[in-house]
C-alpha cells in the first residue's frame, strides 16, 4: 500500500476492496486506488463492517438506484486516515461510524425535528458519487461507484464529513459497527417512529437483525405481548439453526446466537403452519384480540406489508414499514383499512438524526444498557465476503462481521 507524501498532503492509497462488477455476480477482491479526500471529505480505514440485507438486495439487482461497478457495505467502524480541506469535526486517528443518512445541520430537513432525512447530498449519493459528481475509487483503470455514501467493503473509503460521527475510542469497535444500520433502525422504529408505549401489543414480521432489534426495543419499553413472525422457524429458538451453523462453519461461529424468544418475543408464528390457508391477517385479528397496537414489517415484501397493516388493530393500530421492497413493487390495501383507524408509516434508519444519535447509542453499548452480542452470528475475515452473502441468503446468519483490516483488534 502507498500512502501520503513528504508534504503531508495525502496521496492515493492502493488497497483491497470487494468490488461488485455486476448485479447477481459474486464480488471479487481487487486492488483498488482510493483518491485523497477533497473539500469536506474524509478518508477512513474501515476496521470492521457487517452485511445488511440491503447490501444483498442491491447486489441482487433489486435497487432502482443500483449502479455498477460499485463497492457495497454500509455498517462499519473505521479510523480516520486523512481529512480534506475545511474538515473540522474529525481528525486523523479518530474512531468513526459512517452514516448512510448524513446530518448537515443546515438543510430544511435537518432543521425540522420531525425527520432525520438530511437531503444535503441525497441526490449524488443515490447516483453513487461524491457531491462533486465524481468518484474516489478506481479499479483496473475504471471508475467504481460509491454505495449509500459509505462503501465499507473496502479497506479504505472516502465519505463526506457530514456522513461521519466520532465515537468513543473505548467502544467495542467490532460490535458497534452494527449501529451504522440494522440495530439502530429496528430499535429506533420502536422508540422514535412508532413510539410504542408500555403495555402495548406488537407484531414483528421478519426476524433478521432488524426485526430482532424491534423485538428488543419493544421489550425494553414494556410491550406486554410481542408476536414474532417468520417463514423460517429456525429464527424462533436458540437451537436448530445454531446447531447447523456450528456443524457447517465450526471455525467461525460465535457462541452467542439469541433468537426471537431470547430477545423477548412472547409468541411466534410461521405463516406456513396456518391451517386451511386462512389469510394470515384474518388469523391474527381473530387470535390476537382484534389485532395489534403496533406492527412492524422487517422483510421487504409488499404482501407482508399488507398483512402487517391489516392485522394492526381497528381504530388505533399503527403499522411501520421498515423493509425495503424491490424495484417496481407497490403496496396496496383497501382504503377502508385506513378509514377505520389504522395508520401506515415507514422509517429510515429508525428516525435517528444520525450524528447526534449514534454516539449516544454507542455510549449505551459501553455502559451495557444496549447489548449487541446477540445479533452477531459470525465473524469472518474480509476475504470470505461471498461466503457471508451466501449464509445471509440461506437464512443461516444474523449479522456477519467482516474484519476488514489486518490490524483491527476484536473485543471480548
Ligand atoms: N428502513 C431502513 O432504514 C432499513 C431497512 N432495512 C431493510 O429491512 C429488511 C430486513 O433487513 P435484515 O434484518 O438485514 O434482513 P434479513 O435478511 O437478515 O432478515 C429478513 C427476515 O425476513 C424473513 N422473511 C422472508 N420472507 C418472509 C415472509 N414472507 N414472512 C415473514 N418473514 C419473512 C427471513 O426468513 C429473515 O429472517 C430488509 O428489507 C432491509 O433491506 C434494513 C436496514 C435499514
Ligand atoms: N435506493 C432504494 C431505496 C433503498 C432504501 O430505502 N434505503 C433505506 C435504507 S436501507 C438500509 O439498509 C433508506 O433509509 N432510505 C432512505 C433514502 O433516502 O434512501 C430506492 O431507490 O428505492
Ligand atoms: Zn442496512
Ligand atoms: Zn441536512
Amino acid at each position: 500500500m502507498s500512502s501520503g507524501n513528504a508534504s503531508n498532503v495525502p496521496g492515493i492509497i492502493t488497497c483491497k476492496a470487494a468490488v461488485a462488477w455486476k448485479a447477481k455476480k459474486p464480488l471479487t477482491i481487487e486492488q483498488i486506488e482510493v483518491m485523497p479526500p477533497q473539500k469536506g471529505e474524509v478518508r477512513i480505514k474501515n476496521l470492521f463492517s457487517a452485511l445488511c440485507h440491503t447490501d444483498a438486495y442491491t447486489l441482487d439487482g433489486l435497487d432502482p438506484e443500483g449502479i455498477f461497478p460499485v463497492i457495497l457495505g454500509h455498517e462499519a467502524t473505521g479510523i480516520v486516515e486523512s481529512v480534506g480541506e475545511g474538515v473540522k469535526s474529525v481528525k486523523p486517528g479518530d474512531y468513526v461510524i459512517p452514516l448512510y443518512i448524513p446530518q448537515c445541520y443546515q438543510c430544511e430537513y435537518c432543521k425540522n425535528p420531525k425527520t432525520n432525512l438530511c437531503q444535503a447530498i441525497r441526490v449524488t449519493q443515490g447516483q453513487g458519487t461524491m457531491p462533486d459528481k465524481t468518484v474516489r475509487y478506481k479499479c483496473q483503470g475504471k471508475d467504481v461507484y460509491h454505495f449509500m455514501g459509505c462503501s465499507s467493503f473496502s479497506e479504505y473509503s472516502v465519505v463526506c464529513e457530514i456522513s461521519l460521527c466520532k465515537i468513543e475510542s473505548s467502544a467495542p469497535l467490532d460490535k458497534v459497527c452494527l449501529l451504522g444500520c440494522g440495530i439502530s433502525t429496528g430499535y429506533g422504529a420502536v422508540i422514535n417512529t412508532a413510539k410504542v408505549e408500555a403495555g402495548s401489543t406488537v407484531a414483528v414480521f421478519g426476524l433478521g437483525a432488524v426485526g430482532l432489534a424491534v423485538i428488543m426495543g419493544a421489550k425494553q419499553v414494556g410491550a406486554k405481548r410481542i408476536l414474532a413472525v417468520d417463514m423460517n422457524s429456525d429464527k424462533f429458538e436458540l437451537g436448530k439453526l445454531y446447531e447447523e451453523v456450528i456443524m457447517t462453519y465450526a471455525s467461525n461461529i460465535l457462541v452467542i446466537f439469541l433468537l426471537a424468544k431470547q430477545f423477548g418475543a412472547t409468541d411466534v408464528l410461521n405463516p406456513k403452519d396456518l391451517k386451511d390457508k386462512v389469510p394470515a391477517q384474518q388469523y391474527l385479528v381473530e387470535n390476537f384480540d382484534g389485532g395489534f397496537d403496533y406492527t412492524f414489517e422487517c422483510v421487504g415484501n409488499v404482501e407482508v406489508m399488507r398483512t402487517a397493516l391489516e392485522c394492526a388493530h381497528k381504530g388505533w393500530g399503527v403499522s411501520v414499514i421498515v423493509g425495503v421492497a424491490g424495484a417496481g413493487q407497490e403496496i396496496k390495501t383497501r382504503p377502508f383499512q385506513l378509514v377505520t383507524g389504522r395508520t401506515w408509516k415507514g422509517t429510515a434508519f429508525g428516525g435517528w438524526k444520525s450524528r447526534d444519535s449514534v454516539p449516544k447509542l454507542v455510549q449505551q453499548v459501553i455502559d451495557g444498557s444496549l447489548k449487541l452480542d446477540g445479533f452477531i452470528s459470525h465473524k469472518f475475515p474480509f476475504e470470505q465476503i461471498n461466503e457471508a452473502f451466501e449464509l445471509l441468503h440461506a437464512g443461516k446468519a444474523l449479522r456477519i462481521i467482516l474484519t476488514n483490516s489486518t490490524d483491527a483488534s476484536i473485543s471480548s
